[in-house]
């Protein structure tokens, strides 16, 4: 620092004391005033000026600094060193260590702002900006020199800070390179890695695992080396449009193998764009085959059904689609096949499900076989099978096509050891004559079905329009079926059987009525088959079975006579492996005598599961009950079979009574019936007896039990009750003795 125009002494011009004292005071404001530490010292380093800022700065006073030499006070030795020995380097001179190390290069006239290290008094460190500039005299000699420091701190803690964020995220970064190149060593997705022009520059282990090529197999080549021709130029064409607007393409492609070998990858390609110029493109993509057999597996599943291999609802209805598109684009005939099996419920029932779904696998290849390769079949489910027959030409050709099929469902099918028959009920529809969509050609091929089953079933039959009102009323009548048991809405009637032998009312049949709330008394010939076929049989025969058996118990119990009951059972009761119990069950829950019951039952039960048949009547001849084989003679009338079964009596079916006089060939009918019975061990009883001529013709034959309007139509039960009782009441008429009743002349009407 210069001395101040007092200590310097001398003459001074009046003019020029002004300005020097005007000099001497700025330099005291700046001095005091500045924010930066002033240090000026002599010639030879020491302390002559310390300001206030310095003061602040390093915590010494000016009184304590004054008179002190710079360098050994406020400087780290060590920092002076090293700079002593850059200096020296910059110069070529040796630099000491000390004083010098501030000022030579201020003696020499460059002007210098540097970092250095100030020591306060309490130990710390300052980091400051320092400048040194030599004062000289007016003869340059060195007078001493001025030293201003800039307090630095916060400018050292932010390039600090930044430097650590720095390098926190070259860390970062090269952590990243790390792990990238991890993931791409051990990427189990295969990845290659093209430069702009496609051609390969890197790929992974997992590529040389799923493609076979090693990684200087590839290198330098482009990505058609994979290729396995399966796509065609506009597929490229395509993905690279993709790629190069949006910069990425997904999807399937099929490549091939080192091996020769062709897979399906799932691909993603993603363009690397540096400032909007693409430098390389990065493929991932990984083998799919399972995934896609998987979905195969699921897609075939879902559209065919699992037991015979055929499409199912779903496939027919895309199928049946595509038909109708090619039928109306051609303009020709399509016939959609609707397609029941008769008796199947039975069968799985009584035989059970593993003869059930063979029945259903032999339908499947009946039908497939039976067909064009062109023509689709498929299995609605259940027992219901639709063929869809395309091209047909006219409804002749059609009816061909159809004949034969009925044909081939027709014949018995061989399960295991066992013959079954199982023949179908065919509805038929055809586009354009019978609707031009689906729903109205399912609808109206399922109504020809149904006729064809109201019709007797196992037939085919075209679909008519009027068809549909018949359909519909058995719709109607199926439903109030399944209400009418819950309902109470069914009657027994009671028709009385003659003993011829013994000239007398020996029992009844009991014949089920509907009492309809609309319809009103419905015939069992109008109810009965639904019930059959919809398995309400079940239930409707037990509700009879009980009914019967506890009305003529109650009967007996009013003192009107021990009367035999026959009740009819059909074959689908039959198909119940637990009937002989519920029998049983019903004789010991009504008290009624196993001897009093005798079960109707028609031919074709007695052949349709004849081991199962057989053991249920074996176990009601123990029992005590009576089997009568009902319409003897409009069936197989097969001697085989009634030897086979415990079977007791025949009934000679009504068809062959009614012109038993005036027809030879039914007379001739009945006498043999009733000679071969006789000569069998079996009783014979005709029904349908209306005329006294009927009557001596049979006795005259040794028919021993009659039945008819001759003897009285059937009655309910009340009807019953006042026949006993006439006026008198119970007892009157018949008197609970049957051969006390009155002859024809007697009729119940
Ligand atoms: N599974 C069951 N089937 C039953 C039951 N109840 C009746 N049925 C069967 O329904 C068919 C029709 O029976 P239905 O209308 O009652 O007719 C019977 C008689 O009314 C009729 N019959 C009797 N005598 C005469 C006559 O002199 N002339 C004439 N035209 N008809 C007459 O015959 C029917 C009796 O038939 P069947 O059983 O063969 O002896 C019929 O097949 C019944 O079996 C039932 O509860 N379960």
């Amino acid at each position: 620092m210069t001395d101040s125009p007092e200590s310097t002494g001398g003459e001074t011009a009046p003019d020029q004391t002004d300005l020097l004292q005007s000099l001497t005071a700025w330099q005291q404001a700046i001095l005091q005033g500045a924010n930066f530490s002033i240090i000026a010292t002599d010639e030879n380093g020491v302390i002559v000026s310390f300001n206030p800022a310095a003061e602040r700065m390093l915590g010494y006073s000016a009184d304590e600094m004054i008179g002190k030499m710079t360098p050994g006070v406020l400087h780290d030795p060590e920092e002076l060193a090293d700079r002593a020995r850059e200096l020296s380097e910059e110069l070529g001179t040796v630099v000491a260590p000390g004083y010098a190390t501030f000022v030579t290069k201020a003696n020499l006239g460059i002007a210098e702002e540097r970092e250095w290290t100030y020591l306060r008094k309490d130990g710390s460190r300052l980091p400051v900006l320092l400048s040194v500039t030599a004062l000289r005299r007016p003869d340059h000699t060195i007078l001493g020199y001025l030293g201003i420091a800039v307090d630095i701190t916060e400018r050292k803690r932010l390039e600090q800070a930044i430097a650590a964020a720095q390098a926190r995220e070259v860390g970062q970064y090269e952590q990243r390179l790390r792990l990238s190149n991890k993931v791409f060593e051990y990427s189990s997705e295969a990845i290659m890695v093209t430069d702009a022009d496609s051609r390969i520059i890197n790929v992974n282990p997992a590529f040389t695992g799923l493609t076979g090529y090693r990684a200087d197999e590839v290198i330098g080549k482009t990505p058609s080396i994979l290729s396995s021709g399966k796509h065609d130029r506009n597929f490229y064409e395509a993905m690279w449009q993709n790629l190069l607007t949006d910069g990425q393409w997904a999807g399937e492609v099929w490549d091939r193998r080192k091996d020769g070998s062709i897979y399906p990858k799932w691909t993603v390609i993603n363009a690397v764009r540096e400032n909007g110029v693409t430098t390389h493109y990065v493929a991932l993509f990984s083998d799919i085959s399972e995934r896609k057999e998987h979905e195969e597996r699921i897609n075939y599943l879902a559209r065919h059904d699992h037991l015979t291999g055929l499409p199912n609802r779903l496939m027919f209805h895309e199928r049946m689609q595509h038909a109708l598109a090619r039928a109306e684009r051609n303009s020709n005939r399509l016939a959609l096949v609707f397609i029941d099996l008769d008796r199947f419920k039975n069968i799985n029932d009584s035989l059970g499900h593993f003869f059930g779904d063979q029945l259903l696998i032999q339908t499947a290849q009946r039908l497939r076989s039976g067909v064009r390769v062109s023509d689709t079949v498929a299995r609605l489910g259940g027992d219901e099978f639709l063929v869809v027959l395309e091209n047909v030409g006219d409804q002749n050709r059609c009816a061909q096509l159809l004949v034969h099929l009925h044909e081939r469902l027709e014949q018995p099918y061989r399960i295991e050891e066992a013959v079954i028959h199982a023949p179908p009920s065919i509805g038929v529809a055809l586009y354009p004559d019978d609707g031009a969509d689906i729903v109205t050609l399912m609808r109206h091929a399922d109504t020809a079905m149904y006729q064809v089953k109201a019709k007797g079933r196992n037939g085919w039959s075209f679909y008519a329009p009027r068809m549909n009102d018949e359909v519909q009323e058995r719709i109607v009548l199926e439903r109030d079926l399944r209400l009418a048991l819950a309902r109470g809405e069914f009657v027994l009637h009671y028709q009385p059987q003659w003993d011829l032998t013994n000239d007398c009312l020996f029992g009844w049949e009991a014949l089920v009525r509907w009492q309809h709330p609309q319809r009103g008394l419905v015939p069992p010939d109008k109810f009965i088959p639904i019930a059959e076929e919809t398995g309400l049989i079940v239930p409707l025969g037990d509700w009879v079975l009980e009914t019967a058996c506890r009305e003529i118990r109650d009967w007996e119990q009013e003192g009107l006579g021990s009367y035999r009951i026959a009740i009819n059972l059909s074959a689908r009761q039959f198909t119940q492996q637990a009937l002989g119990e519920r029998i049983e069950a019903i004789l010991a829950a009504t008290g009624l005598a196993p001897g009093r019951l005798e079960l109707e039952i028609t031919e074709s039960v007695l052949m349709e599961d004849a081991d199962l048949t057989a053991e249920i009547l074996q176990r009601l001849k123990q029992l005590g009950v009576t089997i009568a084989i009902d319409d003897f003679g409009t069936g197989y009338s097969s001697l085989a079979y009634l030897k086979a079964f415990p079977v007791n009596k025949l009934k000679i079916d009504r068809s062959f009574v009614r012109d038993i006089v005036s027809d030879p060939n039914d007379a001739a009918i009945v006498s043999a019936i009733i000679s071969m019975a006789r000569s069998m061990g079996l009783v014979t009883i005709a029904e349908g007896v209306e005329t006294e001529a009927q009557r001596d013709f049979l006795m005259a034959q040794g028919c021993q039990e009659l039945q008819g309007y001759l003897f009285g139509r059937p009655m309910n039960a009340s009807a019953v009750r006042s026949f006993f009782g006439g006026q008198d009441g119970p007892g009157g008429a018949v008197s609970g003795n049957a051969k006390q009743m009155p002859l024809p002349s007697a009729t119940i009407q």
